[in-house]
């Protein structure tokens, strides 16, 4: 049922093509952080939602299919219950030690440089990370993983990329 009910919202959002732009998904993205008082953000700025898409993007369409985006909102969704129980006094944001713990709550093992390296590029000039860059934060992390783990085919935990290789990993993120 609850199914049948996702695969609809899907039907709206995507249209007649039945892939979700990135238009498409910052438009709903920003319609459920209206009823998040406690999300404090500017929304998601369009450039977010096309790296989410590139992220998402399994199949190479430039968009993404329902598979594809059932994967994001659950991730979304499961996400927003770790930022929420940081934010303590919801002021819609949380500092960068709390963001180590949310990484690791979230299954994700870093090491110190990449914490540092995540404060950097994601935190405000206070260390503090809003909803939407913590989303995108972990969208990226996300296919980051999931991109190395698709080239590591014996599972070595070693790849071996040429540099157009490595572009095409790159670039579209
Ligand atoms: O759907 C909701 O409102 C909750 S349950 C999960 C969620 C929260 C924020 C976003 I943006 C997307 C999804």
């Amino acid at each position: 049922e609850e199914e049948k009910h996702f695969r609809n919202i899907f039907r709206q959002i995507a249209g007649d093509d039945m892939e979700i732009s990135a238009e498409e998904l910052r438009n709903v993205l920003n319609n459920v952080l209206k009823k998040h008082k406690n999300l404090k953000t500017e929304g998601f700025a369009l450039e977010s939602c096309r790296s989410m898409i590139a992220l998402m993007d399994t199949d190479g369409s430039g968009k993404i299919n329902f598979d594809e985006f059932r994967h994001l909102w659950d991730k979304i969704k499961s996400w927003q219950k770790i930022f929420k129980n940081y934010d303590m006094d919801h002021s819609g944001t949380i500092n960068s030690y709390e963001m180590r713990n949310a990484v690791r709550d979230a299954g994700f093992r870093l090491n110190n440089q990449l914490y540092d390296i995540i404060t950097m590029r994601y935190a405000d000039k206070n260390m503090n990370i809003d909803f939407d860059s913590f989303i995108c934060c972990f969208v990226r992390l996300e296919g980051m993983f999931r991109a190395f783990h698709a080239f590591d085919k014996d599972g070595d935990g070693i790849i071996k990329l040429n540099v157009l290789e490595w572009l095409q990993l790159t670039m579209y993120a």
